[in-house]
């Protein structure tokens, strides 16, 4: 299994306002940049916050990549895979239309009638946890469903479990040239923080696009 995290951030490090609501800070190049990794990947994955807050779709944007997908045997999108201790993804988000499998991890916290709604709109629920959902574990079965390579595009609650539990290969960061700010705005990786032992980065890009900096790192 290998696992990257794709990210956008200020120059002061959030992925967005305190407001938790979504702004661009990718350019056009860069989102593009975002299309191509897509399609390269199994599946697409975010926490529920970032579900909630951004109704994301995860699907792959341009109609030659999607071809190429299905010319090598892909399916046309990359499964999209949502971290959702509780099944609190609403019934009505983009994720659960018909364009790609969606595939929810859970706990047991979300309970029988959860699981069994989200199995009716069609989702794949694996529940692995008791309140939160048991990352390690949950990651583990998506080779089951055919999944090998895995683009996680947050949040920063998301993030930072992956990082905690060291399932995290690559990180690619582009910084953008604008100032956040605020205490309560989401980071790239939040969660508790680590106070040792932190996660050593080797950086092996660096790249200017639009107006800002793509960063690659592996974790060592
Ligand atoms: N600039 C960027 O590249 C991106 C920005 N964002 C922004 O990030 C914000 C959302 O981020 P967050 O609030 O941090 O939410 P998040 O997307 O990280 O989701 C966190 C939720 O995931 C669920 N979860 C289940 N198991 C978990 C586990 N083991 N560890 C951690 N979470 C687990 C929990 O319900 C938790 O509340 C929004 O403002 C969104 O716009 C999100 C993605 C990318
Ligand atoms: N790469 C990147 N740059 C930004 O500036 C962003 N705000 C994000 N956010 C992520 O992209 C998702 C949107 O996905 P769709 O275009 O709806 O498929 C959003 O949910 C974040 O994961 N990313």
């Amino acid at each position: 299994m290998q696992v990257i995290v794709n990210a956008a951030t200020s120059a002061d490090g959030k992925l967005s306002t305190r407001r938790r609501e979504q702004i661009a800070i990718s350019g056009a190049e860069d989102f593009d940049r975002v299309d191509a990794l897509r399609t390269d990947s199994d599946a697409v994955m975010v926490g529920v916050g970032t579900v909630l807050a951004d109704d994301p779709s995860l699907t792959v944007d341009d109609p030659d990549r999607i071809e190429a997908r299905t010319d090598r045997g892909d399916p046309p999108q990359p499964a999209r895979v949502v971290a959702d201790s509780r099944l609190r993804t609403p019934a009505d988000a983009t994720v659960y239309d018909d364009s790609a499998e969606t595939i929810l991890l859970t706990s047991e916290a979300a309970g029988d009638d959860a699981v069994a709604d989200a199995r009716a709109r069609d989702a794949t629920v694996i529940v692995a946890g008791d309140d939160r959902v048991d990352l390690p574990a949950a990651v583990g079965r998506l080779p089951d469903h055919g999944i090998e390579r895995v683009m996680v595009e947050g949040g920063g609650e998301l993030v930072f479990s992956l990082f905690e539990a060291g399932l995290v290969d690559e990180l690619s960061v582009f910084v953008g040239s604008l100032v956040i700010g605020g205490r309560d705005a989401p980071t790239l990786a939040d969660g508790d923080g680590f106070v040792e032992s932190f996660v050593d980065l080797r950086l092996d890009e660096i790249e200017r696009i639009d107006d800002g900096v793509l960063l690659q790192y592996a974790v060592s």
